[in-house]
């Protein structure tokens, strides 16, 4: 066979999981970033191994789309050369109402293909919501904490796309002001290899190598104060957090609701949700949240000091639950409320199939991956549970992530 020819013109007729788009050439998938569906670009293949789909970079645009903008982030800019592209702004050539369409494209494609739902599902038409003040400043300035690397030479800066190499930069422009003014962009910093600069409500840190001069900081969300630790898990919007524990609460179906259940916040950070639910539902609620990080319960038990019934345990979701099946009153969870917030590979089958085993009255599932949503939907509908609400938010513009909120009930307790 003859070797396939470098250089090629491809149509690109979808967007994909994980921030790249479809063309097919001879046949072949081709995921292509930096485009968009309905362009035509001239494109260098660079992944050829695989039979079923190769990858290719964009070069040049030759047929722009109507949703093609000029690149939020010039170090992003499809004009440069493609290792030399920063990452972290995939989407960031693309008109902000014409990201969310696409970010619910592939939610939807990925609740039918790996969720089994019905493609005339009204779950499958979610829109994704704009986040407060996003759409007047056009997606920016939104990232309360940014993650840089350091170079051989000392030079700071994020790495290129689909890449480990450090790419130096004049700005970060999805980064909150506070933020982007701290970054030492200019500096060397020989010897180092990380830099966080992170926004909390006490103001901003540099931690160098994760050294932070701060035992901890603080986050406000409506009248509550959560401590963490300076590079502890917190939701990364600056609305994230307000926005994330309303969606929750209206999530809960009150109904369903017993204050006095052994109710759950799994991967519960700083207890975030457990908060949620006291808030909304008394004081007295009886909540357990669950995090793997022994720092992070710490400041879980001390956030939520005030409500009577929590508890703040420090275990691997996967071990809690498998323990709390075997007790003895098991049946208690079936009153109970379950959120949970996995990271992005999400729950997996065996801890959704254990959970949904505690039959408990509700899920409430927080998820920063449409795909990982759909695997765990799957397994969740497979072990009687129906999808009964689902919002998507963009959290993260001008990447192609995208959060959402789905509620499940028991299949059995629906109204027929
Ligand atoms: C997406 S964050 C959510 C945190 C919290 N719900 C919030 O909104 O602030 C996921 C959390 O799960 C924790 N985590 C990851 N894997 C875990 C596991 N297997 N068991 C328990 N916690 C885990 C992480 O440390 C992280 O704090």
């Amino acid at each position: 066979m003859a070797d396939a020819p470098d250089i090629v013109d491809l149509t690109i007729t979808n967007v994909a999981h994980g921030g790249v788009f479809v063309a097919r050439h001879e046949g072949r998938v081709v995921f292509v970033p930096d485009t968009l569906p309905g362009e035509t670009v001239r494109a260098r293949l660079v992944d050829t191994r695989k039979k079923s789909f190769w990858r290719a970079e964009a070069l040049e645009v030759l047929d722009a789309s109507a949703d093609r903008v000029d690149h939020v982030w010039s170090a992003s800019a499809i004009d440069r050369d493609p290792a030399d592209r920063a990452g972290g702004a995939e989407f960031g050539h693309i008109a902000l109402p014409r990201q969310r369409t696409l970010k619910a494209d592939v939610l939807s494609d990925a609740l039918v293909r790996f969720g089994g739902l019905d493609a005339d599902s009204p779950f499958v038409r979610t829109v994704v919501e704009p986040t407060a003040g996003d759409d007047d400043g056009n997606g920016l300035h939104w990232r309360t904490r940014v993650s840089l690397h350091v170079d051989g030479e000392g030079r700071v800066g994020p790495y290129a796309a689909r890449s480990h190499r450090v790419i130096t930069v004049e700005d970060l422009p999805l980064a909150t002001s506070e933020v982007a003014a701290a970054a030492p962009l200019r500096e060397r910093l020989d010897g180092a290899t990380t830099v966080d600069v992170v926004l909390s409500a006490d103001g901003v840190l540099v931690a160098v190598d994760g050294a932070a001069r701060t035992g901890a900081v603080h986050e406000r969300v409506g009248e509550r104060t959560f401590s963490l630790e300076p590079l502890g898990f917190w939701q990364v919007h600056r609305e994230a957090a307000v926005l994330l524990s309303s969606a929750v609460s209206s999530a809960v179906d009150a109904g369903r609701f017993d204050p006095a259940a052994p109710n759950l916040d799994l991967y519960g950070g700083v207890g975030l949700f457990a908060a949620t639910l006291a808030d909304r539902f008394g004081r007295g609620v009886r909540v357990t949240t669950v995090e793997a990080e022994s720092s992070a319960t710490d400041h879980a038990a001390e956030n939520l000091s005030d409500v009577v019934g929590a508890r703040a345990v420090t275990a691997r979701v996967d071990r809690f639950v498998r323990s709390i099946g075997a007790e003895r009153d098991v049946a208690r969870y079936r009153a109970a409320t379950i959120v949970l917030d996995p990271p992005r590979s999400g729950a997996g089958t065996a801890v959704v199939g254990e959970l949904a085993a505690l039959q408990p009255a509700q899920i409430i599932y927080v998820a920063c991956d449409p795909v990982a949503l759909a695997r765990d939907t799957k397994a969740l509908r497979a072990s009687g549970y129906e999808l009964d609400s689902l919002r998507a938010f963009d959290l993260f513009p001008h990447t192609h992530h995208v959060e959402a909120v789905a509620a499940f009930t028991r299949t059995g307790d629906r109204p027929s």
